[in-house]
């Protein structure tokens, strides 16, 4: 008999659609199964249930930092690292002592000061979509544009539509796993890294307060940021928060606009409005890959063995589907009580930025809410997506009331 051959991964679900592997690997026994890179070749192991997810995310045997080394074992098609980079903003943020300053700027506070404008803007994108005749695109007229808002105001400084515009196109180039060959994602980066060389200082210095002027003017323990550092650290905010917001509130206003009752009940209450957020964060796939940790020593989780320099992967969005978890997963359902969701990771590594990204996302699901009857012009299986992007986008959300 042939070994069975190893599952590859990715599995290609660019679109909403959990692939069919997720069920089937969650019905099989093994929480934690053998996959193999398509792109690198790379053996690695893949953890889809929500109770394994949780325990090995919080486990400090398995690191972050470590899995982002320089020839550990990857999924991805490149390194994200540009040539003369660490490709680890978080690390030198760490170093610099910069990091309650970086948590500050995206807590409570952030997003309490930031929510009345990115409610104003987003209130302000859909009241003049909806004096438009005609479909419209959510996509490229209300999502982006205040994803692009909220990167420029709250994380960077204020960036042209043609900087925004560029970003926007060399972060899909970089972050993707398939559609550019791996000297142009790595071209991608560099670009990445030579827009921040040349305008990270500016940015910083510039109008706003914005959270990349709060690190460069902060006293870190080593001495003010020098130039590399302050880039690296502007690439770790466009990369880590601008291609995920801006993917997670096209895909979440699909599902919205999917369940126009859940639109009307947060009509009448919008109460409501903070459960259907944390639903949808729950509810809607994001990254078309997984967190990924490498075991910094043999552990054994759920009875396989995870040997030292080995890599597990995380599948988020197959844990926030686990039957075991939620009860009728696959529906979305706004006043659902249950374990927390892990649209945001577990542990250690858990997102800084979450406050501010449930802020935004608040933010979008009121606008939606105060104007009802917002539906998709064509069915959801014609909406094209950007195919082999780390963080689903489509290309277009055609709507009309
Ligand atoms: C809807 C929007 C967002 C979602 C769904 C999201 C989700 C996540 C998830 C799941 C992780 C954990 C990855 C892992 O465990 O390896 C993460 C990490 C991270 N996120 Fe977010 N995020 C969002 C927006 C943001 C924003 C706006 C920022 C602002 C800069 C941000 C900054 C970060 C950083 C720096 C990390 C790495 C943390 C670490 O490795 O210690 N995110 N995010
Ligand atoms: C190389 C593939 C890429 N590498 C990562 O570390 C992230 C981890 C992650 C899972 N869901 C998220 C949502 C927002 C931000 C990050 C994540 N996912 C990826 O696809």
């Amino acid at each position: 008999t042939t070994a069975p051959v190893p599952l590859t991964f990715p599995f290609h679900d660019w679109s909403q659609e959990l692939s069919p592997h997720h069920d089937r690997l969650r019905e099989a026994d093994a929480p934690v199964c053998p996959v193999v890179s398509e792109y690198t070749g790379d053996r690695l192991w893949l953890v889809t249930r929500y109770a394994t997810a949780k325990r090995l995310l919080e486990d400090r045997r398995f690191s972050s930092t470590a899995a982002m080394a320089p020839g550990a074992p990857r999924q991805e098609p490149v390194e994200l690292r540009a040539p003369g980079t660490t490709g680890d903003g978080v690390s030198v943020l760490r170093e610099a002592g910069l990091r309650t300053v970086f948590t500050e700027g995206l807590g409570p506070r952030a997003a309490r000061r930031h929510g009345k404008w990115l409610r104003d803007r987003a209130d302000t994108l859909l009241r003049d979509l909806a004096e438009c005749e005609g479909p419209v695109d959510l996509a490229a007229d209300f999502a982006q544009p205040l994803a692009v808002a909220m990167t420029s105001r709250v994380l960077l400084g204020e960036l042209s539509t043609e900087e925004a515009a560029l970003l926007r196109d060399r972060t899909d180039l970089a972050l993707q796993f398939c559609g550019a060959t791996a000297e142009e994602q790595r071209g991608g980066l560099i670009d990445i890294h030579r827009f921040f060389t040349a305008h990270a200082r500016r940015l910083a210095d510039g109008p706003g307060d914005h959270l990349l002027k709060r690190l460069a003017e902060a006293p870190a323990e080593n001495g003010p940021l020098g130039d590399a550092a302050l880039s690296e650290i502007a690439a770790l905010l466009l990369i880590a928060g601008f291609p995920t917001s801006s993917g997670f509130l096209c895909g979440a206003l699909i599902t919205l606009l999917r369940h126009p009752e859940a639109v009307g009940r947060l009509h009448r209450d919008p109460e409501l409005i903070p459960d259907a957020v944390e639903e949808l964060l729950r509810h809607t796939p994001l990254s078309t890959g997984a967190a990924k940790r490498m075991a910094t020593e043999d552990a054994d989780i759920d009875g396989v063995r995870i040997r030292r320099g080995e890599v597990a992967m995380v599948s988020l969005e197959a844990a926030n589907h686990d039957p075991d978890a939620f009860d009728d997963p696959d529906s979305f359902r706004p006043e659902r009580q249950g374990p927390g969701h892990l649209g945001f990771g577990h542990g250690p590594n858990f997102c800084p930025g979450n406050r501010l990204a449930r802020c935004l996302i608040d933010a979008m699901v009121r606008a939606v809410a105060r104007r009802p009857g917002l539906h998709l012009t064509v069915g959801p299986e014609e909406i094209r997506w950007h195919e082999g992007l780390f963080f689903r986008r489509p290309k277009a959300i055609p709507a009309s009331w």
